[in-house]
């Protein structure tokens, strides 16, 4: 999946994912109306009108980007209808051709990394049968509880060629409290891992990093690995370090837009070769009929307001790449 991933950043010429993070406040009146009307304000109501607006959406962005990345627990907080709205998405952005990047961010002790591993990307047996559970392409996960936490979701990956994106330094304001942390270089993350040599303490997510590099080498696609990292476009500096322990990994980098991350902030996630990293805006693309750059729209048609949004990203990524 890395390599239809990397063909299609290079067909679209933009190395972003839309985040479908549907919140009731963004999806237009019209299509609460209509949703209610027929569900009731009730959370069935709620899952349809998220699914509907998450269509336009799609319908009006999926030939610009390559991948989408739905945020799990955007669809959970309404129950089973919104799973039931996250599945549709799921199946939906795949039939119009896109790569689904499922923001789960699981990762638990091995048998239970094993159950998410497979509900989300691989197959469960049930009798004589295997079925398909929410099937994205990849999925985030959460590699801080070790490494029989994670490899569950590698062998997944190996078996149905597809790929995960591991959190190693995230967007997020307080991130730096644990994974910053100064930690002996030698952790032994896992027996082969022990014997790290690098001298002094070094931050906990460069350590994270190094573990994933290894990873990463050990499960390639044609010219990187279908096993990524997770970090945050608000942190360049830590992303420039991160770019050379990881070389052959690709980075999903969240934190452009809404949380404040601008375009020149995400050169230093890019290789020499421009590839190497794929870059995450949500809020700024899907809810961009709520800002006043984008107001003239209107409610009605928002989906425009998202492509626009879109064209702009993929504008202001390229200048920041072509100036570096
Ligand atoms: O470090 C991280 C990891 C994941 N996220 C997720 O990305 C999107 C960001 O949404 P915006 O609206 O573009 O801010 C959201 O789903 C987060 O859960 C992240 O932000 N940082």
């Amino acid at each position: 999946m890395i390599n239809q991933l990397i063909t299609k950043i290079k067909t679209t010429g933009a190395p972003i994912v839309v985040g479908l993070d549907p919140m009731l406040k963004f999806v237009p009146e019209h299509i609460k109306k209509n949703a209610f009307a027929e569900f009731g304000e009730s959370l069935e109501g709620a899952g349809e009108a998220i699914w509907q607006y998450n269509k336009e959406i799609v319908d009006y962005i999926y030939d610009m980007v390559p991948a989408v990345k739905p945020q799990i627990a955007m669809y959970e907080q309404f129950g089973i209808p919104g799973l039931l709205a996250f599945k549709k998405t799921v199946d939906y952005c795949k039939q119009k051709g896109l790569i689904v990047i499922g923001d789960i961010k699981r990762g638990d002790i091995g048998s239970t990394s094993e159950a998410y591993a497979v509900g989300h990307l691989g197959k469960v047996t049930v009798g004589n049968k295997s079925y398909y559970g929410f099937d994205e392409d990849f999925a985030t996960i959460n590699p801080y509880l070790g490494s029989d936490g994670v490899k569950p979701f590698i062998k997944v990956c190996k078996e149905e060629k597809k790929g995960l994106f591991i959190l190693v330094k995230t967007s997020n304001p307080s991130s730096g409290e644990f994974q910053d942390r100064l930690v002996k270089a030698q952790v032994p993350l896992d027996g082969q891992a022990a014997g790290l040599k690098t001298s002094g303490d070094r931050p906990l997510y460069e350590i994270v990093g190094e573990q994933v590099a290894k990873w990463g080498e050990e499960h390639m696609g044609d010219s990187y690995s279908y096993i990524g990292a997770v970090v945050g476009a608000t942190y360049p500096e830590m992303g420039m370090v991160l770019r050379k322990i990881m070389p052959k990994s690709y980075i999903l980098v969240p934190g452009y837009g809404a949380q404040g991350g601008t375009g020149k902030d995400l050169v230093p996630f890019f290789n020499e070769d421009g590839l190497g990293a794929i870059i995450n805006s949500s809020r700024g693309i899907i809810a961009a009929y709520q800002q006043e750059k984008y107001a003239s729209f209107g409610p009605e048609r928002f989906g425009e307001a998202s492509r626009a949004a879109v064209e702009d990203m993929k504008e202001d990524l390229a200048q920041a790449l072509n100036s570096r």
